[in-house]
């Protein structure tokens, strides 16, 4: 259980340690991955409710977590750690205060968030939760900020554990997202041609009625032969 449990995070990328530099404390409640190894690993785990989380979240995380019962679908875990991303883009030695942006908020005031994915349907789904840091007009989310998490979750429907990069995002913005709001984004990989991998994308309230947003993303598998990567 442990091993395959190491092996799909390995698949993510999450399990490189620091090489140098220290990484930020795990000083957060919430459930952890401990490992020893030549170094010892400490990854926290973000996507699992915190007091911050609003009753709309919690019970759809729970709708979720149900639908994971049958295995068809699955919680992606989520960590701040630089560890996410692979040591061939980004050189940790030379940036240990490096951390993925969407987890470098307190609880509440950021993004709060929890994906799940289904690999047969290629589908990604991302339960979020904008906090107030993330306002642009006055009680309204920033339209970067959703941006963001269309891209990320777009990105975990195009491929779970291989290199690739946003080539191409087009968002037709419906509606503003009000602050602290909770909206479900859900995304489909619907074309794999070559390198490329084409996912489209809506953003709707919890019952579903209203649509926020409305995206189609490209996203390219990196070439190993090309040294820029
Ligand atoms: C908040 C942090 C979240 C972190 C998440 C934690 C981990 C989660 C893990 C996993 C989920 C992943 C989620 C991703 C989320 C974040 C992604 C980003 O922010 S990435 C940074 C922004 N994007 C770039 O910086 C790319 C910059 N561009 C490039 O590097 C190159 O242009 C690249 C690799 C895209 C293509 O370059 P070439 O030289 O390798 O290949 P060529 O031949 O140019 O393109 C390949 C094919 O793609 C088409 N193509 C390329 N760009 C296109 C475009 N803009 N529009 C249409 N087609 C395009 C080309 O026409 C070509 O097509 P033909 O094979 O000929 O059919």
């Amino acid at each position: 259980m442990l091993r395959s449990c190491l092996a799909r995070l390995r698949t993510l990328g999450a399990l490189r340690g620091p090489r140098g530099g220290a990484r930020p404390p795990a000083t957060d409640t919430g459930p952890a991955l401990r490992l020893f190894s030549s170094e010892e690993v400490i990854l926290k785990d973000y996507s699992v409710p915190n007091p911050s989380w609003s009753k709309d979240l919690r019970l759809l995380y729970d709708q979720y977590m149900k639908k994971c019962e049958d295995g068809s679908w699955k919680r992606l875990p989520s960590y701040r750690d630089v560890a996410h991303l692979d040591s061939k883009l980004i050189k940790e030695e030379q940036m240990p205060q490096a951390r993925i942006f969407i987890r470098s908020y307190e609880d509440g005031l950021g993004f709060e968030f929890v994906m799940f994915h289904n690999d047969v349907e290629k589908k990604t789904v991302c339960l979020f939760q904008g906090g107030p840091y993330l306002q642009g007009l006055s009680g309204w989310l920033h339209g970067g900020a959703m941006a963001t998490m269309i891209d990320i979750t777009s990105g975990m429907a195009a491929s779970i554990g291989e290199r690739i990069v946003t080539a191409n995002l087009n968002i037709d913005f419906k509606r503003p997202v009000p602050l602290y709001s909770v909206v479900v984004i859900n995304s489909q990989l619907y074309k794999a041609e070559g390198r490329k991998l084409f996912v489209s994308c809506d953003v709707r309230s919890v019952d579903g009625k209203t649509l926020y947003a409305e995206a189609t993303s490209l996203f390219v598998k990196l070439d190993p032969e090309k040294s820029s990567t």
